[in-house]
């Protein structure tokens, strides 16, 4: 069976070839704009319109994954920081505090089109505004929802997580496997 990965993530590219599948990557050309409050709303919308994209585009015979992920605090939602100074925010933020990882995942085949998003609490520890400069400094924040990226230095601020680490990276694994089931394809 054909897979297309709609993601340009490279994180999802990897997290995907480690399941050690053989797939297509065809990154969606569809613009995010945060309208809407609801954060599983939202990040579902925007896998499938996502999935949309890339499906109308291929116009083939394969099964489409697409994902979304944001951060989201107190009725506020984080997506990629457009600067340094809106890193520092997001992350001065979160600082000492809980927040949550919203990750909208979108399965297409044929007719079949499963929507579904997996959170997980995360637990960031006190930073002082010079850690946060240094963290900025390495411009691992960028192109990173809530402005920080778990798997690299960014997991030096992470006290404890509470759900899927890989959602947190953007790519919920065991959701997805979970899906695919409910298609009733078999991929593994
Ligand atoms: C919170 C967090 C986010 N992220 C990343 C995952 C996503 O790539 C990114 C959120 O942006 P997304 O809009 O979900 O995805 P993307 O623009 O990178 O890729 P595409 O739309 O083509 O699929 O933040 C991490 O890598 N680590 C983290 O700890």
């Amino acid at each position: 069976m054909k897979i297309i990965l709609a993601s340009s993530s490279p994180r999802r590219i990897e997290m995907l070839k480690n399941l050690n599948l053989n797939f297509d990557v065809v990154p969606s050309d569809f613009k995010e704009e945060i309208n809407l409050n609801d954060p599983i709303e939202l990040v579902k919308n925007f896998a499938y319109n996502k999935a949309l994209d890339v499906k109308q585009k291929v116009n083939d015979e394969a099964l489409i994954i697409a994902a979304d992920t944001i951060v989201y605090k107190d009725g506020r939602v984080l997506g990629k920081p457009s600067d340094e100074e809106d890193a520092f925010n997001m992350l001065k933020f979160l600082s000492g505090d809980r927040h949550e990882v919203y990750t909208g995942i979108c399965v297409m085949f044929r007719n079949d089109c499963i929507i579904d998003y997996s959170c997980t609490y995360v637990y960031f520890k006190e930073l002082s505004d010079l850690q946060i400069k240094w963290y900025i400094e390495t411009n691992e924040p960028f192109g990173k929802a809530g402005a920080y990226a778990i798997q690299g230095f960014g997991g030096l601020f992470v006290e404890k997580i509470d759900g899927c680490y890989f959602n947190v990276v953007g790519l919920p694994v065991s959701k997805l496997y979970d899906i695919i089931n409910r298609m009733g394809i078999n991929l593994f």
